[in-house]
């Protein structure tokens, strides 16, 4: 079993990552608590394709150690991310009595954790104890890991939301063997971001024949990575801005379609091309990179084209976090492994826009 840490300003995530790590949660969830900072409650947070399959592993684990175990069921899907499902799972923790000292695990992908994370951020004004699971490749590799959690708004993604490291995080590679092609293709398009953003060789560890085998690897590598960025730059100031890499118009493609047409990676996969159809353009991507991109998410059925038309993705990314007054931070790369980050007025990046076409 690997273990990496993430050293956060207020709390340090232990990260364990092997084969069959589910069937020893329980024991990861407590190691290193003292009796006196063990909780006495647990709620476990899931959707409704993954509770069927994983939660039992997870709560008989827990009962005939003495712990009270309680579950909230949330229907999977985007559309389900938002306010309305946090105060329900309120309503739960409260109904079961969790104190400030119990604990909340997520178990499932990145809307699961993202909701968890921010129940567990917000109730009680913070809970003690917050566990990931992640159970898709996308959940993996990016958003179990670094703290960002939150909800989204029908005028924007991820509008509401906190920072809150997670104090243990358990990746059990054996769960990704219940994924869809199509959402596992999905958490590949961060993985292509990673290789993008800073880690070329992720892009070969990709090759098609050996991505069973290289997959443990690839893992590793992407959460190290944000690691690294996530310990610089924990509130996304500076240098962890590059993680969002394609999420400009990512997050308006998500949005336009709204939270259903596409998933976050098929929008993330879209965005990328985005940026580097434009840097490419504007002589800050080295050509040949977007030829290269579009080959390698095409090789993963991820979507290259752009679905809607400029002036309605331009419209949708103006409530984009990034934008600061009539600026916005955008993310370019020179080349796959190094990025350009580029503060500039909104209607300057509408004029680039336009090499996107209508
Ligand atoms: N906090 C962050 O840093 C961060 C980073 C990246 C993405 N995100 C967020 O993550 C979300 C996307 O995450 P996602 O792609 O995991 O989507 P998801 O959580 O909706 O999961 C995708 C689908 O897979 C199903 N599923 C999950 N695990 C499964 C398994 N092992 N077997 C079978 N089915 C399974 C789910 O029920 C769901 O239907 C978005 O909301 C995005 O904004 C957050
Ligand atoms: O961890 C980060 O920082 C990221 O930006 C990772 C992204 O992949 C992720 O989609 C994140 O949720 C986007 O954050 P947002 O602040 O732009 O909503
Ligand atoms: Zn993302």
């Amino acid at each position: 079993m690997k273990e990496l840490i993430l050293n956060g300003s207020r709390n340090t995530s232990r990260i364990f990552i092997d084969k069959g790590l589910l069937q020893q949660a329980a024991d990861l969830c407590l190691a290193d608590l003292s009796t006196e900072d063990q909780p006495s409650k647990i709620c476990m947070i899931s959707d409704t394709n993954v509770a069927p399959v994983y939660l039992e592993v997870l709560t008989e684990q827990w009962e005939p150690r003495g712990f009270e175990v309680c579950s909230h069921i949330i229907t999977a899907g985007e559309e389900y991310k938002t306010l309305q499902t946090v105060s329900e799972i309120y309503e739960t923790l409260s109904r079961n009595q969790l104190g400030r000292k119990d604990m909340i695990i997520a178990l499932g992908g990145g809307v699961i954790g993202d909701i968890a994370g921010f129940a567990a951020a917000t109730y009680l004004r913070g809970i003690r104890h917050l566990i990931q699971i992640p159970t898709t490749l996308l959940a993996q590799v990016d958003s179990s890991v670094g703290g960002k959690c939150g909800v989204d708004l029908p005028t924007g993604k991820n509008l509401v939301g906190a920072f809150r490291q997670p104090d243990k995080v358990i990746i059990d590679m054996n769960v990704l063997s219940t994924l869809s092609r199509e959402i596992f293709s999905s958490g590949l398009a961060e993985v292509i971001k990673y290789g993008c953003i800073w880690d070329p060789e992720i892009l070969e560890l990709l090759s098609a024949d050996e991505l069973q085998r290289n997959l443990e690897e690839i893992v590793t590598r992407c959460v190290k990575i944000k690691i690294h960025v996530v310990e610089e730059d924990e509130t996304e100031e500076g240098l962890r801005r590059i993680l969002n890499f394609g999420h400009t118009i990512g997050h308006a493609v998500e949005m336009l379609g709204d939270f259903t047409r596409f998933s976050h990676g098929e929008a993330v996969a879209v965005g990328m091309v985005a940026a580097v159809k434009m840097g490419e353009a504007f002589e800050i991507t080295k050509k040949g990179t977007l030829q290269n991109l579009t080959a390698v998410l095409k090789k993963f059925d991820l979507p290259t084209d752009i679905p809607y038309n400029r002036k309605d993705l331009y419209g949708a990314l103006l409530t984009d976090k990034k934008k600061q007054g009539d600026c916005i931070h955008f993310i370019h790369i020179e080349e796959p492994g190094k990025t350009r980050q580029v503060k500039m007025p909104v209607l300057e990046l509408k004029e680039m826009m336009k090499v996107l076409g209508d």
